[in-house]
């Protein structure tokens, strides 16, 4: 019989990919024939996962939808959207259910979903074991063994953690004669192994481990994006992937500093040496830096030798270092003065103007790329959305794609997505031209990331199209005026 690695080998070349060891990166997941953009490389479904809110019912346990959801009556903590997702878990919940509803209730507090996740993994395990649900070469444990743990660089406060939550494991499951070292890697493999669970619009929903997507390292000029579809996951090329070439993916946040996405990155244990990493590029000075006082000026400004104030790299005129900090400590204080505040319960409608007043400062102070600056104003659009004021929210959206189009590559999924949220504002506001052309590079890069037969794209492409027709008939009947 195969050993699962031949197995794993056979199934993985049957849709084109290999797996081979990558210098200083471990294993790595590599094209065998070239992939164009927006064509999915790989999917695949959880071999476990748990919804981020549990007891609470924010999605269904088996498709992650969010609506007509049950709770089961007896353990009261898992949630269906209907009989037949109820059905389709029912082999690895009937034994999930047992478990839980054992519990006494300050041990159902205990359940996180990072300890229900590896529940489910060692009951998922017993059930291909026993043979009860079948397996294959890309859904088997041995995937899972083989994932990295990075355990001996794992800190000792972390392993304790592990192996208390291990206890917890072998608690909850008392039947089972749990091998507690395992586990305690395993919860370590969790850590820089398992993948957040989004929606189509990027708002995490649950936690999943897909062990042959694991096996994809990480580039912050990845070839490839993960979106899910349920707990689906999709990995779609970004831009032709040639033959031979690694598929890479980002594990986090791309649109910040060098610094802190090798920050970020720390949590997988490695240094990344992605091109963008390595370039000394004014990229950095851009994101992070001050502007220039000239407001026409785009250039950005560094420290002088001496700490004497700062000079634009591109006109040479200079600013005031002091000046530069009075106008960041004010920016600061106003920062905390509204975190505060919003966690008093202030008004929206106060959170909002003094978040404008705070916008107005960095517009002065920072680079207009700058990340600060356009966190303010994510902010600020989403404040204005939940106030329903479409024309700020229209305002501060179209402030923020520039600043995307720099830091994303042209087809990531946050610049479609920011095209959508522009095009559905400008449609609202009967902006119909307008409305027409962010839709278009919202279904432009969408389609890329997100593949067309999602509901969530139905709807895009169905918006698409109504917006067009209002435009073409307004300009027919501009035509006969
Ligand atoms: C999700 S796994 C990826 C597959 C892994 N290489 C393996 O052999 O199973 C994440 C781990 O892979 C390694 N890794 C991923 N991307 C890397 C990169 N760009 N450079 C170096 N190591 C990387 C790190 O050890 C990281 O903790």
């Amino acid at each position: 019989m195969a050993s699962w690695e031949e197995q794993l080998r056979d199934e993985l070349a049957g849709r084109d990919l290999a797996v081979a060891s990558v210098p200083g990166k471990g294993r790595g997941l590599f094209a065998a024939r070239s992939f164009f953009p927006g064509e999915v490389v790989i999917s695949q479904e959880p071999y476990a996962s748990t919804p981020n809110k549990i007891s609470v019912g924010s999605n269904c346990d088996n498709c992650f939808a969010s609506r007509n959801l049950r709770k089961c009556s007896v353990c009261r903590v898992a949630w269906y959207c209907g009989s037949a997702c109820q059905r389709e878990e029912w082999k690895l919940h009937q034994l999930e259910c047992r478990a839980i509803a054992a519990l006494t209730e300050d041990r159902k507090k205990m359940l996180t979903p990072t300890i229900r996740l590896m529940v489910r993994l060692v009951l998922r395990r017993k059930l291909q074991d026993d043979k009860a649900i079948p397996s294959s070469g890309t859904d088997n444990y041995n995937l899972v063994d083989a994932l990295e743990s990075h355990i001996s660089e794992v800190d000792k406060n972390q392993l304790v953690l592990y192996a208390q939550m291990a206890n917890l494991v072998q608690l909850i499951l008392p039947s089972f004669e749990l091998d507690l070292k395992e586990i305690t890697h395993t919860f370590s493999k969790f850590a820089c192994n398992a993948h957040t669970i989004c929606d189509p619009e990027l708002r995490p929903l649950g936690t999943g481990l897909y062990p042959v997507l694991s096996i994809i390292n990480h580039s912050c000029v990845p070839n490839a994006v993960l979106i899910f579809e349920g707990q689906t996951a999709y990995v779609r090329a970004l831009q032709p992937i040639s033959k031979n070439e690694e598929v890479s993916i980002s594990y986090i946040e791309t649109a910040a500093t060098t610094m802190k996405r090798q920050d970020d990155l720390k949590h997988y244990y490695f240094t990344c040496t992605c091109p963008r990493c390595v370039k000394d590029s004014e990229e950095d000075a851009l994101l992070e830096g001050y502007r220039c006082n000239d407001q026409k000026c785009d250039g950005f400004l560094l420290p002088n030798a001496g700490n004497k104030g700062y000079t634009c790299q591109k006109c040479s005129t200079s600013r005031d270092g002091e000046e530069l900090q009075k106008m960041a400590s004010d920016v600061l204080l106003l920062s905390d003065k509204v975190s505060s505040l919003v966690s008093s319960g202030i008004d929206n409608s106060e959170v909002g103007s003094m978040y404008k007043t705070i916008e107005e400062l960095e517009r002065k102070l920072y680079h207009p790329l700058s990340i600060t600056l356009l966190h303010t104003r994510e902010t600020l659009l989403k404040i204005y959305m939940e106030l329903q004021d479409w024309q700020t929210a229209l305002m501060y959206c179209r402030l923020t794609i520039p600043v995307y189009e720099r830091i994303y590559p042209p087809f990531h999924p946050m610049i479609g997505l920011q095209f959508y949220t522009c095009g559905k504002l400008e449609w609202l506001l009967e902006y119909t031209e307008d409305a027409l052309m962010s839709l278009t590079r919202a279904a432009d890069i969408l389609r890329i990331t997100h593949g067309t037969k999602s509901e969530f794209m139905k709807e895009l492409l169905g918006k698409l199209e109504e917006v067009r027709a209002e435009a073409s008939f307004r300009l027919s009947a501009g035509d006969e005026q």
